[in-house]
């Protein structure tokens, strides 16, 4: 199983954001959607074998988590950024009033809502997977012997703060894909091909 956790710093934590103007009203959802396509979508058909967190910090009401988990999603993930947006919409409609801080609420089968934090989605990753932070300054990819089941955690267009990057520190190996800084949807399409081998 491979995972991938997104810090979006920005992104709306209620469902009121314009599907017309997802960068403006939604904090940046745009991203999120093309996240979730390159974490699951290939050609014709979908990765089963992939779990995605995203855990939004926008206004009004930080932290909400939505998490895809690949071998149980039955909601049909598109290429276009306007249907993923109302999966996203749905799920920040039903987590609206969720108070308890760590419960997941399903929406879809295999779309979860919850109030977690960044912090809450690390520590339960790495019960099960081996943490790695993608970042500009990491070792090469072409040196790491992957596990079974990786974790990485990637920021947004601000990248992760001072603190995330503290709080990774000794429990997550950092990784580069290249020799840029590259889109957080792009750095996963490569991670996702790179991990399919030849
Ligand atoms: C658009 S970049 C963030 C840029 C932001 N200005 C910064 O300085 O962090 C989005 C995310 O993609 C990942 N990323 C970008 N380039 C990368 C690279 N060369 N190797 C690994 N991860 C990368 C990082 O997790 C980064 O936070």
């Amino acid at each position: 199983m491979r995972t991938f956790i997104l810090k979006a710093n920005t992104a709306i934590t209620s469902p009121d954001f314009s599907l017309k103007d997802l960068p403006g009203t939604g904090g940046r959802i745009d991203l999120l959607c093309r996240f979730l396509n390159s974490a699951f979508l290939l050609s014709h058909g979908i990765r089963k074998d992939v779990r995605v967190f995203i855990t939004l910090y926008g206004k009004p009401n930080p932290p909400k988590t939505i998490h895809f988990e690949g071998p149980k999603l039955k909601v049909r993930l598109n290429p276009d950024e306007r249907s993923t947006s109302l999966i996203l919409k749905k799920a920040l409609e039903v987590g609206k009033d969720l108070r308890e801080p760590t419960k997941e609420v399903e929406v879809f089968p295999g779309v979860y809502v919850s109030n977690m934090t960044f912090e809450d989605v690390v520590r339960r990753s790495m019960k099960d997977s081996t943490l790695y932070y993608l970042v500009e300054d990491g070792r090469p990819i072409t040196e790491i012997e992957f596990p079974q089941n990786p974790a990485f955690v990637l920021g947004d267009h601000l990248g992760l703060g001072k603190e995330d990057e503290r709080f990774l520190e000794g429990i997550a190996e950092k990784v580069r894909v290249g020799r840029r800084s590259y889109l957080a949807s792009h750095v996963v399409a490569f991670v996702n091909i790179w991990l399919d081998g030849m």
